[in-house]
């Protein structure tokens, strides 16, 4: 059986948050692969102003230099809201030979009860949670767990600092920031 790490999330942009997270699993689980899947409309919150072909060529900018990182857009060929539980139903019927591993923050940990068809999602996917500052890693659901050294950046904090004009070198790859500054995301937003 393959072993396959799953980040899902906006991305919106990605930053070393995401990329760390992944590789701190991929090398605790000694996975295979980490697949990043960007959500077409997320379930629980706004939809992103940021168009999803942008959202892609920033994932597929930060992940470039990693040979075992990949970005899936299964979630971007569905219409509607992102649910997990149809994600995950579709990839098991897809790679029937693989074993997947869903890897959220402590925010996501901490919001599981609230996710969709729940109790039925924990039988279909093993979640791992990785701590993140001010949330905590205690669920009532069957998680793993793996632990990895704290950075506190989010996709709001960037999304601020460009548009503060401060500098948000060293907390999203070199690759994400030349995208950003090409189409000239979140100026003004
Ligand atoms: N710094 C971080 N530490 C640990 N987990 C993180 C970190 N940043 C993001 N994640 C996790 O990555 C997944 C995708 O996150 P998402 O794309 O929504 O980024 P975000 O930084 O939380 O965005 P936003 O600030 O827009 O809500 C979620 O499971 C989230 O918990
Ligand atoms: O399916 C759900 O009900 C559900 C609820 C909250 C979050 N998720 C998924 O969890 C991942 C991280 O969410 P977010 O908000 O941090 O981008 C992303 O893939 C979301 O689609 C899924």
């Amino acid at each position: 059986m393959k072993k396959i790490g799953l980040v899902g999330g906006t991305f919106d942009p990605p930053h070393y948050g995401h990329l760390l997270i992944a590789e701190e699993v991929y090398d605790g689980l000694s996975l295979d692969e980490i697949w990043f899947i960007p959500s077409n409309e997320p379930p629980h919150k706004a939809k992103s102003n940021t168009d999803a072909t942008y959202r892609v060529a920033m994932l597929e900018a930060a992940t470039s230099d990693n040979p075992h990182f990949k970005v899936n857009t299964i979630e971007m060929e569905r219409q509607g809201k992102s649910y997990t539980i149809d994600t995950i139903k579709l990839l098991n019927e897809r790679y029937p030979d693989t074993t997947f591993y869903f890897i959220i923050g402590a925010d996501m940990v901490e919001y599981l009860p609230k996710w969709y068809q729940i109790e039925e999602l924990v039988k279909l996917i093993q979640f791992v949670g990785v701590k993140r500052n001010d949330y905590e890693l205690i669920t009532e659901y069957p998680i793993m767990e793996v632990n990895i050294p704290s950075v506190e950046i989010s996709s709001t904090m960037i999304r601020q600092r460009i548009k503060n004009h401060q500098s948000i070198r060293y907390l999203v790859p070199p690759k994400v920031l030349d995208v950003i500054k090409e189409y000239r995301l979140y100026d003004e937003s």
